[in-house]
């Protein structure tokens, strides 16, 4: 049996699962016929670490006691942030250690260039765990679809978010208790404002777009939005008719124009199978020119799932010998580009005070603007209450619904400014 010996950086939430995972009676490691073994450690909290490592385990208060003990063949990098997880990634695949990380920060700021060093050095680099937890994100993306040619991935990418709004949705539950719920549950990140912003949604999405598209990783080129501003008005509007609301991934490819990349807050058909991807949950679903489409979906966030990926990993490294790559150097023209049209359709919600006349003034502002009315959904009210009035916008132009959106807030009518949403994947119709 083959023997690995890894150093494991972080005894929190995910260390802490890779240590329980491997503690237990590990069949597919025995099964690919590989011992691994945690020979040193290093953590924050010595005492809390070595309870959990048990005695066997050296726990260093410095990373690189660990990551320089005898017997280690391979590193694992869960401390997450950048600082000590750069320093760590440069030192290690600069001596030609494998390096098993799941910090999607430290990829998506610095993978270019870890990913060259790894290259130069002969050393592997394996971070699967870093898009989507358990799911096999990575591996289907640069090796499963590495003969075909993809043509746009949404995802819902962010555990903690997709829990937040399924609590907020189903139970009724609070943003700050939901949030802290998932801090409990060790699905948030150690900053959870990473997570709720959007920008952990937005490492992993850069980090797919790198794989399928061979795209520079660059954070300053994609546009962000995360879930703070995701009303319970709008949850229940898209109800009306019948969408939910996801925080969503969208990496497209424009051909000649580039690849657009976001991550905002969308509607998504209550009949699709991504709407029924709730709690800590993560889903991709995959659109390939050859193919035809993916759906991938498991926990995307938790201590034992995202473990899980980790040992995968680490199995992987033990076996391999030879680094992963990215299935290509990087089409010579691949760029990203500026937001297009995120979902050709939009929801749009304007809060009012109920006014004989103001939904027709809405409806001819927008006309006014050449955007074109699919559906609208206004709440029971009497005169001089506030109301909710939902729309569903035809394919438009994003530019000309945010001028107009602009000119609605000054109505005397409207009472908050109002909300727009694009529409990923809208109903099928009949023809
Ligand atoms: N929690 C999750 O579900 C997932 C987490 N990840 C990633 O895995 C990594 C770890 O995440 P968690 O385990 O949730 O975080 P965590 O905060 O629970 O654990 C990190 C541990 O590392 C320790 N640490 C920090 N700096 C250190 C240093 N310089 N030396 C030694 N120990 C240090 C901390 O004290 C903490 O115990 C992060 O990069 C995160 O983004 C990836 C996928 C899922
Ligand atoms: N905080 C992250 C953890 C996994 O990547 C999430 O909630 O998805």
């Amino acid at each position: 049996m083959k023997r690995i010996g890894i150093a494991l950086l972080g005894v929190g939430n995910v260390g802490g699962g890779v240590h329980d995972l491997l503690a237990s009676n590990n069949v597919m490691a025995k099964r690919a016929r590989i011992k691994i073994e945690i020979v040193a450690a290093s953590a924050r909290n010595l005492r809390r670490a070595r309870k959990r490592l048990g005695p066997g385990v050296p726990v260093h208060a410095d990373w690189r006691e660990a990551v320089a003990a005898d017997g280690v063949d391979a590193v694992v990098e869960l401390i997450g942030g950048l600082d000590d997880a750069l320093a760590c990634a440069r030192e290690v695949l600069g001596a030609g250690k494998p390096l098993i990380t799941a910090n999607k920060a430290l990829l998506a700021t610095h993978g270019g260039e870890l990913l060259a060093l790894a290259r130069e050095r002969g050393a592997g680099l394996y971070y699967e765990a870093a898009v989507a937890g358990c799911v096999p994100a990575i591996r289907t993306i640069r090796d499963a679809l590495a003969g075909d040619e993809i043509e746009s991935i949404v995802g819902i990418l962010n555990g903690t978010c997709n829990y937040i709004m399924t609590q907020l949705a189903r139970e009724g539950k609070g943003f700050e208790e939901a949030l802290a719920l998932a801090s409990e549950l060790g699905y948030a990140e150690a900053d959870p404002s990473l997570d709720v912003d959007g920008w952990d949604a937005a490492h992993k999405a850069v980090i797919l777009a790198w794989l399928a598209y061979g795209l520079p990783l660059a954070m300053d080129r994609i546009a962000v939005e995360g879930i703070r501003g995701a009303a319970v008005a709008d949850r229940d509007c898209a109800a009306e008719f019948g969408y939910v609301i996801k925080l969503l991934a969208h990496v497209k490819d424009h051909g000649r124009r580039g690849v657009e990349t976001q991550v905002a807050p969308a509607l998504i058909a209550r009949s699709h199978p991504l709407a029924a991807v709730n709690d800590n949950l993560n889903g991709l679903l995959v659109r390939t020119r050859y193919a035809g489409e993916l759906l991938l979906v498991g926990a995307g966030a938790g201590a034992l799932p995202t473990a899980s990926a980790v040992v995968a990993d680490i199995i992987a490294a033990a076996r391999d010998g030879a680094p992963p790559a990215l299935p290509f150097g990087g089409k010579a023209s691949a760029r990203h580009c500026a937001r297009i049209n995120l979902g050709s359709q939009a929801y749009l919600r304007v809060r009012v005070i109920d006014a004989k006349g103001v939904l027709a003034r809405i409806s001819q502002t927008l006309s006014a603007a050449g955007l074109s009315i699919e559906a609208i959904h206004q709440q029971e009210s009497h005169s001089g209450a506030e109301v909710d009035i939902a729309i569903l916008l035809h394919e438009l132009d994003w530019a000309a619904l945010r001028r107009t959106m602009a000119r609605l807030a000054k109505m005397k009518q409207v009472v908050a400014p109002p909300v727009a949403m694009p529409i990923i994947i809208p109903h099928i119709k009949d023809e």
